[in-house]
């Protein structure tokens, strides 16, 4: 499959295409939003169509079909071979009617709320979102415009779902779970899906339910569901005490901080001795850029909806006498904190430790936190050649010939299977200090081998010993240029683009790598 081009090819640099493509981002969603509305993609399916064909089918100029055809190819959706356009694999599976993981109806809704961003500007003059639902609205209409909500939120917790469930796939689930705010219900379906003995109790507004109902209700495993419609911000008809698990997907966001609190206390109270809450959710600890945007659209769209620190979640869970989970991120934009009142519960939990000394590392302070595979650290030949010639540095206690050699550093790597990238800024001695920071973090964790390289000469002392040995080689680590490493390969293997400095003053980032295990 093909990616679209980063929005910002130049992360380092002050550069207006960055400006340009932030100016124009909104040509692919339209280009997607359209073809989406005029259902190209069921079209193309199964065996693909001739320009003409679909010019026809679909009540379009053929000109101009070309022309959006060709937009669509570069953007990885469609492909033609011989005159005939096809759906790539992503939209075979995404973006065609029918098709169990049809993402068609989410990406409307964004379609939809895309009107109401036209009024940030106004927004902010007003200091909150405004464009609500007209209160005159007909009932049919109404509910209608429910159901289109419902079903853009199942196309988007299904795979949140598939996410989510490989967590819980060596505890043991037979009791009963609450969710709340639960929408159609799919996340709770996946649940009763994987564990047969669970029952689960969908709490959400009464058109919500309805559709939640009719939808599940032929299912295998709907006759363990039960629906409470109801306003979840009134007092529950749930059972206290009962629940094995207690889940707010997407609802923390919806509220303020006093109606959270509220949910919290309600949910809580909710759990059985032995129960489990989860919430899933944006964070802004884990993906800033979806996150601040996602924070955006809530304000633009909701009375009082927030993305929230996970911090403070974890924290609100903690004076509620649980037990809470690092963050966890999905492999998508959101995350999850489990809490727990029994401490074992969240030991069953299938973690994986590193994704959660990367969210850790990160709240230390580093903007950006990355796995790397040891093998796309990039050692070349010519590396120490820029140290030896055009460097006043050459002959430091840690740069060469006192530091690595290259040869010395690709041996060192083929003893690693992982490591973080680790994104930080000036100033160096700081940042340095920093890298020390999370090196021995992930020694905490178990991760012996733990060993940082960083960027530049070593800057912890104020000035280096004159004979030329380090008197502080308890903290001093090599750098990576020192060691061989072609720090802009390597980096942009790993997804990262740098460029070199042009002017003195220019936005400068700094990058260490951490080797794991
Ligand atoms: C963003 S959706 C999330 C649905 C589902 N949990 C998920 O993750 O896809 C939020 C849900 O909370 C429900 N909701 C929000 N405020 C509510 C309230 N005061 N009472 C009942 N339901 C509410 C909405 O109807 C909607 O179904």
């Amino acid at each position: 499959m093909k990616s679209l081009p980063d929005l910002n090819p130049d992360p380092q640099g002050i550069n207006p295409q960055y400006l340009e493509n932030l100016a124009t981002a909104y040509w692919f969603s339209q280009v997607l939003f359209t073809a989406v509305e005029r259902d190209l993609f069921s079209r193309l399916a199964p065996e693909g169509k001739k320009l003409e064909e679909l010019a026809d089918l679909l009540h379009l100029n053929r000109e101009g079909l070309q022309r959006f055809l060709h937009a669509l190819c570069v953007m990885g959706l469609i492909c033609c071979a011989e005159g005939i356009y096809f759906n790539t694999k992503l939209a075979r599976k995404y973006l065609v009617r029918g098709e169990e993981d049809y993402q068609g109806d989410g990406i409307l809704w964004r379609k939809d709320l895309a009107e109401n961003w036209q009024e940030l500007g106004r927004c902010l003059e007003k200091g909150t979102g405004f464009v609500f639902p007209d209160q005159d609205e007909r009932e049919e209409d109404l509910n209608r415009g429910f159901h289109r909500y419902c079903r853009a939120m199942d196309c988007m917790i299904k795979n949140k779902a598939r996410e989510i469930l490989p967590l819980f796939s060596q505890v043991t689930l037979a009791g009963e779970i609450l969710d709340v705010g639960s929408g159609a219900g799919s996340l709770s379906a996946a649940f009763l899906k994987a564990f047969s003995q669970v029952k689960a109790t969908l709490v959400d507004m009464p058109q919500v339910m309805d559709y939640a109902r009719r939808l599940n209700g032929e299912q295998e495993y709907g006759a363990r569901m039960t629906y409470i419609p109801a306003n979840i911000l009134d007092p529950w008809a749930a059972e206290k005490e009962h629940f094995e698990l207690v889940i707010l997907s997407n609802i923390v966001h919806a509220y303020a901080e006093a109606e959270i609190t509220q949910l919290l206390d309600k949910a809580t109270a909710c759990l059985a001795p032995d129960g489990m809450i989860l919430i899933h959710d944006f964070f802004f600890e884990y993906d800033p850029e979806r996150s601040a945007l996602a924070d955006l659209n809530l304000f633009i769209n909701t009375f009082h909806g927030r993305v929230y620190p996970a911090r403070w979640l974890q924290e609100q869970l903690i004076q509620r006498g649980l037990t809470v989970t690092e963050l966890l991120p999905l492999n998508s934009d959101t995350a999850l904190v489990i809490g727990a009142r029994n401490p074992q519960r969240l030991e069953d939990l299938c973690l994986d430790g590193r994704e959660q000394l990367a969210s850790k590392i990160a709240r230390m302070g580093f903007r950006r936190v990355l796995p790397v595979s040891p093998e796309m650290i990039h050692v070349p030949g010519w590396v120490d050649l820029h140290c030896q010639f055009g460097c006043s540095s050459f002959g430091k206690p840690h740069c060469p010939p006192n530091s690595l050699a290259p040869e010395k550093t690709r041996e060192m790597l083929k003893d690693y299977r992982h490591g973080f990238i680790l994104e930080g800024a000036p100033p160096t001695r700081d940042f340095q200090h920093l890298v020390l920071e999370a090196e021995h973090e992930a020694f905490k964790a178990g991760y012996y081998k733990a060993f940082a390289l960083w960027a530049g000469p070593c800057s912890l002392c104020t000035s280096c010993t004159e004979e030329g040995r380090c008197k502080n080689t308890k903290n001093a680590r090599p750098s990576m240029e020192a060691s061989g490493i072609d720090v802009f390969e390597t980096m942009r293997r790993a997804g990262i683009a740098l460029r070199t400095l042009a002017e003195g003053d220019d936005f400068v980032k700094y990058f260490a790598i951490l080797l794991l295990e």
